[in-house]
């Protein structure tokens, strides 16, 4: 059985209602559904906890829609590649994460196994419960396929979400993944009241850091100074909303990951999105100092005093310096 959700629509800025198929019925799918419910389209909301069909959700949609944790999209992308989906529909990843076995972006795993389908990719400042409040924000939808990310521009566009378009994919997604990492160092440095200069000075720095490994990794500069990067930083590092923030808080409180998890009770994807930051950096051998105190205070190996030291004692440098 399907679930079609139509909630009170206001004149919809896409030309014409789609029925659209959210995967992920969590935090993220839920707020992306409103959006759309709100533009006018059917939404058919998959999830597991729901045991609705998959095959049902997704039979004759017009843009598919990825909302599911890191840990989910793998085998729910396998499980959909044994399904008739409808040719060439734009399938949208709005999941921020890497992927612990290839260490790849959720882009390119849908892309290797969709390679007939555009891949659209949306990131921003998105907290969700803003959006569910239906306070303003703003988001970008990156994609090879321009024509495809001006279609989901329309899904979503609205007098309460105003919706980007990018060229970028890459830079777009790991704006919004790699800025986790730096949620859980902000954290930090607020849980332990190092003050504004501090946090400033940290901020600036992971932006630089940001950029050395998302451009090495294919994404353009001028992206990560956008919504999808600086962005997306500026609102998880500054809301105890954000669930990376309140893991970096709850370590500096003095308590154990498991702990600020458990109490979290939904995804923070920064803390495995460190550890494959941290694969990847020493495979490609990319300089990454704040990411890699934030993965051994996550891995028990110092604490977030010791850290903050570490990283004020590196050897001194120019600011701006080739690599
Ligand atoms: N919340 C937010 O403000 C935002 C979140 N995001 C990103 O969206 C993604 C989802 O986050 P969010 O909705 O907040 O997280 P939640 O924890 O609220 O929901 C996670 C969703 O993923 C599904 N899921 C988890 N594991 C699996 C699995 N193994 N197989 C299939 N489905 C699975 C869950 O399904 P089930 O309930 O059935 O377990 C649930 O629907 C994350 O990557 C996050 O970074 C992006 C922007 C904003
Ligand atoms: O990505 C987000 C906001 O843009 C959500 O942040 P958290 O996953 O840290 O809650």
């Amino acid at each position: 059985m399907t679930q079609d959700f139509t909630l009170m629509s206001h004149p919809p800025l896409s030309d014409q209602p789609l029925t659209l198929a959210i995967l992920g019925a969590g935090a993220w799918g839920s707020a992306l559904a409103q959006l759309a419910c709100y533009n006018g389209h059917t939404v058919r909301l998959w999830s597991r906890h729901l045991g609705n069909s998959l095959e049902e959700t997704v039979n004759s949609v017009d843009v598919l829609i990825s909302a599911i944790s890191m840990r989910g999209v793998a085998t729910t992308a396998q499980q959909l590649q044994t399904l008739k989906l409808p040719d060439q529909i734009p399938i949208v990843t709005a999941t921020k994460g890497l992927d612990p076995d290839s260490t790849r972006t959720p882009s390119q795993l849908w892309g290797t196994l969709f390679p007939q389908h555009p891949i659209v990719v949306l990131s921003g400042p998105n907290l969700s419960a803003e959006i569910q409040q239906g306070l303003p924000a703003a988001t970008v939808v990156a994609s090879e396929n321009l024509e495809a990310a001006k279609i989901v521009q329309r899904v979503f566009a609205s007098n309460r979400f105003r919706v980007y378009t990018s060229s970028d994919p890459m830079g777009t997604e790991l704006g919004g993944t790699l800025k986790n990492v730096i949620a859980i160092a902000a954290g930090v440095c607020d849980g332990l009241h190092l003050g504004t200069n501090a946090k400033s000075a940290l901020l600036t720095r992971a932006l630089t850091e940001i950029i050395r490994i998302g451009t090495h990794l294919g994404g353009q500069t001028e992206t990560f100074f956008g919504l999808s990067g600086l962005g997306d930083m500026l609102t998880t590092c500054n809301s105890s909303l954000s669930r990376n923030y309140r893991v970096g808080y709850g370590l500096a409180e003095g308590k154990t990951l498991e702990q600020v998890l458990t109490e979290l009770g939904s995804t923070a994807e920064g803390v495995n999105t460190t550890n494959v930051l941290i694969e990847i950096a020493h495979r490609e051998r990319i300089p990454v100092p704040i990411s890699g105190q934030v993965y051994q205070l996550l891995n028990q190996q110092i604490t977030p005093q010791k850290a903050v030291e570490a990283l004020m004692e590196r050897d001194l440098k120019p600011e701006f310096y080739a690599e």
